[in-house]
C-alpha cells in the first residue's frame, strides 16, 4: 500500500483518538510552525490537528482587550507587542491549574475528531506532564533547533522578560527528546525529519 493510500484508508474510522500525540518545542524562531506546516501537509488535514497551546491564551487576550486574532496568531511582529503582558497573564492563570491551556486547546481546536495530533507550540515541563498524563504511550516530543543567528535572521531579537523567563525556558535542560531536528536551512535534514515522523504515524493509523 502506498504512502497515501495507508493515510486516506484510516479517513472515518475516527474511534482511539489521539494515536499520535506530537508535542513540538523549540527556542523562539527556530521554526516551530515552519515544521508543523509541512507535517500537516504531508499528512493531511483529514487525519491531523495542529494544536496551539497559545490558541485559548491569544483569543482570552484578544476578546478582552480589542484585539485583532488573526493577527496574534499569525508570524509578525504585532503579536510580540503584547507577548509580555500574555505571559504575565497566562503564568496566573498556569499557577493555579498547569493543565488548564493544554486542556482548553485541545478542546477548541475539536482534537479528539482527528488521529493525528501536533501540538506546535510547548513551552513548559508541565505541558509534556499533561499530555503524556492524559495520552501515555502515543506522546512523542521533537525539539526543533536552529543556530542563534539563524533564528536572528529570521526575526528573533532577544527581549528581556520574555527570553530570560521560564515561558521560553522552562524546556532548556530537558536533554531527552523522542527526536530532535536541526533547522538551520538544510532542507534535506528537514525532509530526513518529517519522514521519520511520517513513518511513526504509518506505523500507528
Ligand atoms: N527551514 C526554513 N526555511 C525557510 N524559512 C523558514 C524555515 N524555518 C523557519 N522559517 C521562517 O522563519 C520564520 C520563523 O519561523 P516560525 O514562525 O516557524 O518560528 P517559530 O519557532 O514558530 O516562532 P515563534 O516562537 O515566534 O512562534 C517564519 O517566517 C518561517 O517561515
Amino acid at each position: 500500500m502506498s504512502r497515501s493510500e495507508a493515510v486516506s484508508a484510516t479517513i472515518g474510522r475516527g474511534t482511539g483518538n489521539p494515536k499520535r500525540v506530537f508535542l513540538f518545542s523549540g527556542k523562539r524562531k527556530c521554526g516551530k510552525d515552519y515544521i508543523t506546516d509541512l507535517l500537516l501537509e504531508r499528512i493531511g488535514e483529514e487525519n491531523t490537528v495542529i494544536i496551539k497551546i497559545s490558541s485559548p491564551i491569544k483569543s482570552h487576550w484578544a476578546e478582552e482587550k480589542g484585539l485583532d486574532l488573526h493577527k496574534l496568531m499569525s508570524a509578525n511582529q504585532y503579536k510580540e507587542n503584547f507577548r509580555q503582558d500574555m505571559i504575565i497573564w497566562s503564568e496566573s492563570v498556569r499557577a493555579k491549574d498547569p493543565g488548564y491551556f493544554c486542556r482548553k486547546a485541545v478542546d477548541m481546536y475539536k482534537a479528539q475528531e482527528k488521529p493525528i495530533w501536533v501540538v506546535s507550540d510547548i513551552r513548559r515541563k508541565t505541558d509534556i506532564k499533561w499530555f503524556t498524563e492524559e495520552y501515555g504511550d502515543a506522546v512523542r516530543t521533537v525539539r526543533v533547533v536552529a543556530d542563534e543567528s539563524v533564528r536572528q535572521r529570521r526575526g528573533y531579537v532577544f527581549t528581556k522578560g520574555v527570553d530570560d523567563i521560564a515561558s521560553e525556558c522552562d524546556l532548556d535542560d530537558v536533554l531527552e527528546w523522542n527526536w530532535s531536528i536541526i533547522n538551520n536551512g538544510d532542507e534535506s535534514e528537514v525532509d530526513r525529519c518529517l519522514k521519520l515522523f511520517i513513518d511513526d504515524i504509518e506505523s500507528v493509523l
